[in-house]
C-alpha cells in the first residue's frame, strides 16, 4: 500500500520535473545567448543614436551657417547705413595686460569677446555683464597691421579731398599711444597713414599730381602750440581763412613736404624730440597733452584740372581719466580740468550733431575747433577707443565704452569733398560715389558755402 502510493507520487512528479528541466533549459540558453543578444541591442541603440546626433549636428552646422551670413549681412547692412549717415565709425582695441597691471588679483580680466560677432565686447563688474556693440572690436592680440588695415580705406580718401579725422580715446596707459604712434620696430598708424598715402600718390601719378605737406602740433592746457617750427613756446591761434570759403587755419603752424620715407621719419622724429625737450617727464606731459599730425594733400587731375584738398589729424588725446580717480591738486587739477574741458567738448558736439542742432559748440575747445571740419557734416571721424583689460580700470573702461556708444549714435551726414573746378571751390557729395575710390561720379555740385550754413540747409 505505502508501496504503491510512493509509486503514485513519483509519476505525478515527473511531470513537473519535466517542465523544471524544459524551464532550465531554456534559462540556460537566454543566459548564453544575452550577451549576444546585449550587444546586438546596443549596437542598434548606438547606430540610432548616431543618427539623431548627426542629424542634431547637421541641423546645427546649418543654422551656424545661416547665422553667420545673417550676421555678416547685418554688418553689411549697417557699414552702408554707417556710409549713409556720413561715416562715423567706433572702434574699440583692448590691449594686452602688461606687467605694469601687477599680478594676481590686480591684473585680473574682465573683458570677454564674441567669437562670431567682431563687433561684441562684454564687460563684467561686480558680477554683471554688460555688452557693448561696436563697428570693430580688437581683442588683445590684433597686431598693429589688423588694425591699421581696417583704419586704411577712411585714410586712402583724404586723397579724394574729404576731410578725416581719427581720434585715440581712452584713459592713461590704455594704449593709444602705441597705436597711434607704436614704436620702432612696430610702427602705428601715424607712420603706416603716411607711408599708404605716399604710396597711393605714386600709384596715381599716371593722372593725378598730389603734394602731401605734414604738421605736428600738441594742444596742453588749451594752448596749441607747432611741433615742427623753431618756437615751441608761443601759443598758436586757429582763424578762419580769408575768402569767406569757412576754412580754417592755423597762423604760424609749420607744415612739411614729405615725398618719401625719409622725409616722413625725419618730420616724426623732429616732433618727437621737440616734444621731449620741452618737457621734464616725456610720459606724464604725453598723458595730458593731445598730439595731433596733421596732413594736408592737394591734389590735382592732370587731365581736367580738377584740385582736391584734403585733410587728415591723426589724434592721441591726452588720458580720460575723471579727475576724481587722478587725485590731482594744483597744476595737475588744472590740467586735469582742461583734459575734462576739452573732451567734454568733443562730446557735446557730438551730441550736438546726434540731436541735430543747428548750432554745434566746436569753439569750445581749441581741439573741436581745430577739428571742425573732419566732425562736421563734411568729414569722416573714427573714434578708435582703447581699452585697459583689467579689473582696477573697469570704471574707466566702462565710461570710455559708453562715451563711444553715444558717439556711434550720431549721425554726421554724408560726407562730402572739396574739389576746385573752372576756378571755383565746390563740394561734391559721396552719396554718388561709385564703389571704387578712382571710379568715376555724378557729381552733385553745390556752392561752397561756410560749414554753418550746410549744416542749417542740410545735406546736398
Ligand atoms: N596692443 C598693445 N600691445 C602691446 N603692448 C601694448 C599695447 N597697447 C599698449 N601697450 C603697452 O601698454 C603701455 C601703455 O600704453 P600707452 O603708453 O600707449 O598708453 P597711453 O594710453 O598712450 O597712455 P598715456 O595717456 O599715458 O599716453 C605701454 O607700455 C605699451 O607698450
Amino acid at each position: 500500500m505505502m508501496v504503491s502510493g510512493v509509486r503514485q507520487n513519483l509519476l505525478m512528479l515527473q511531470p513537473a520535473l519535466r517542465t523544471l528541466t524544459h524551464d532550465y533549459n531554456t534559462l540556460k540558453r537566454q543566459v548564453r545567448d544575452f550577451p549576444g543578444l546585449l550587444y546586438e541591442t546596443m549596437r542598434e541603440a548606438r547606430d540610432e543614436f548616431s543618427q539623431v546626433v548627426k542629424h542634431v549636428q547637421d541641423t546645427n552646422a546649418e543654422l551656424l551657417s545661416k547665422y553667420r551670413r545673417e550676421l555678416y549681412l547685418r554688418k553689411e547692412c549697417h557699414n552702408q547705413l554707417v556710409r549713409l549717415r556720413g561715416n562715423i565709425r567706433v572702434l574699440a582695441r583692448v590691449r594686452p595686460i602688461t606687467s605694469e597691471d601687477g599680478i594676481g588679483a590686480g591684473a585680473q580680466n574682465v573683458i570677454t569677446f564674441d567669437q562670431d560677432d567682431d563687433g561684441i565686447l562684454h564687460v563684467t563688474h561686480k558680477g554683471k555683464m554688460q555688452t557693448f556693440e561696436l563697428d570693430k572690436v580688437f581683442p588683445p592680440g590684433t597686431t598693429q597691421d589688423e588694425v591699421f588695415e581696417e583704419v586704411s580705406p577712411l585714410i586712402t580718401s583724404c586723397l579724394d579731398g574729404y576731410n578725416i579725422c581719427l581720434l585715440a580715446y581712452g584713459q592713461t596707459g590704455s594704449g593709444k599711444t602705441y597705436s597711434m604712434e607704436g614704436t620702432v620696430a612696430n610702427p602705428g598708424i601715424n607712420q603706416r597713414a603716411l607711408r599708404l598715402l605716399l604710396s597711393e600718390v605714386s600709384e596715381r601719378s599716371s593722372s593725378w599730381e598730389h603734394h602731401l605737406s605734414v604738421s605736428m602740433a600738441e594742444i596742453y592746457n588749451e594752448t596749441l602750440r607747432d611741433l615742427l617750427g623753431s618756437d615751441y613756446h608761443s601759443s598758436l591761434d586757429i582763424k578762419m581763412a580769408p575768402g569767406g570759403a569757412g576754412e580754417l587755419y592755423v597762423p604760424g603752424l609749420t607744415q612739411r613736404s614729405v615725398r618719401n620715407m625719409s622725409d616722413i621719419n625725419k618730420v616724426l622724429e623732429l616732433g618727437r624730440r621737440q616734444r621731449a625737450t620741452e618737457c621734464t617727464n616725456l610720459n606724464a606731459h604725453s598723458s595730458r597733452s593731445h598730439a595731433l599730425l596733421i596732413l594736408t594733400v592737394k591734389g590735382r587731375e592732370t587731365s581736367t584740372g580738377i584740385c582736391t584738398t584734403g585733410k587728415l589729424y591723426l589724434v592721441d588725446l591726452a588720458g580720460s581719466e575723471r579727475v576724481s580717480r587722478s587725485g590731482a591738486a594744483g597744476e595737475r587739477l588744472r590740467e586735469a580740468q582742461c583734459i575734462n574741458r576739452s573732451l567734454s567738448a568733443l562730446g557735446d558736439v557730438f551730441s550736438a550733431l546726434r540731436s541735430q542742432q543747428a548750432h554745434v559748440p566746436y569753439r569750445n575747445s581749441k581741439l573741436t575747433y581745430l577739428l571742425q571740419e573732419a566732425l562736421s557734416r563734411d568729414g569722416k571721424a573714427l573714434l578708435l577707443l582703447q581699452v585697459s583689460p583689467v579689473e582696477q580700470n573697469v570704471n574707466e573702461s566702462l565710461c570710455s565704452l559708453r562715451f563711444g556708444d553715444r558717439v556711434r549714435s550720431v549721425e554726421l551726414g554724408i560726407p562730402s569733398r572739396k574739389i576746385e573746378q573752372a576756378g571755383a571751390t565746390v563740394t561734391e557729395s559721396s552719396e554718388s560715389e561709385s564703389p571704387s575710390p578712382r571710379g568715376t561720379r555724378t557729381t552733385s555740385v553745390r556752392k561752397k558755402l561756410p560749414a554753418s550754413v550746410r549744416q542749417r540747409i542740410g545735406p546736398p
